[in-house]
């Protein structure tokens, strides 16, 4: 886990980035900047619980990936979910909680993953354990924003105007993103046979 402390607000940034894209880097500044975050941690998944992990790319490839994606500044690349053989977000979270106490973290996700929250283990206990931005995505918005998660908590959602505050307040609380957007997608990147084999 990256080191952090007392003063810092944190991102938590999960993907498989299979490949990591510019779309993934433009999420990451987008929260950085809209939120004041010090820093913002890429935590690439051994596999997302949902997906099919036939195609993906070994954890280390794509660590090296994501580093070459991220900038260094103010983004750090981690897969700690494998060291520490966490499977579900909830969890992942609860042990960031644990051992990182002093930290200020928020999730950050895009709008697609946003729309189909509710399928996650225990989505709720993420929504009331964490603040939670999402970031738009093309042709994700209105599912997003019509979404279970955005009906069960729309009482604590947060105008983007207002989005700097989201680190320092009490989940549940959330902020939606809109703009600038990207369409690429690791689907269409490997459709497109872009990584080597
Ligand atoms: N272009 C994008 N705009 C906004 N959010 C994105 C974009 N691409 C990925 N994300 C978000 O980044 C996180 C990691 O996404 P992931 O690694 O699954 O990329 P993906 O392009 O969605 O992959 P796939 O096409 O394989 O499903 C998720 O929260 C996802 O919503
Ligand atoms: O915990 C869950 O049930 C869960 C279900 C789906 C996705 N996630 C997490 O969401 C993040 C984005 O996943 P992905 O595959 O869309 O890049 C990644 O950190 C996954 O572990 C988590």
């Amino acid at each position: 886990m990256p080191p952090g402390n007392r003063q810092m607000t944190v991102g938590l940034f999960g993907g498989s980035f299979n490949p990591p894209h510019p779309g993934h880097r433009l999420v990451a500044e987008t929260a950085l900047k809209r939120l004041g975050l010090s820093r913002i941690w890429w935590i690439v998944t051994p596999g997302n619980p949902l997906k099919d992990h036939g195609i993906l790319r070994p954890l280390g490839e794509r660590v090296a990936m994501a580093r070459a994606m991220a900038s260094p500044a103010r983004m750090d690349v981690t897969a700690f979910e494998a060291r520490y053989k966490v499977r579900f977000t909830a969890d992942m979270v609860a042990l960031v909680r644990a051992r990182r106490p002093e930290l200020r973290i928020v999730w950050v996700m895009g709008a697609d993953s946003m729309a189909t929250f509710h399928r996650w283990q225990e989505w709720q206990r993420i929504a009331e354990m964490v603040p939670i931005a999402v970031v738009d995505r093309p042709g994700a918005t209105f599912a997003a924003l019509a979404s279970p998660f955005a009906r069960r908590y729309d009482f604590a959602r947060i105008p983007q105007e207002r989005a700097s505050i989201l680190p320092y307040r009490q989940a549940p609380a959330w902020t939606f993103l809109f703009g600038p957007r990207d369409a690429t997608s690791s689907t269409r990147l490997r459709g497109e046979a872009v990584m080597p084999s």
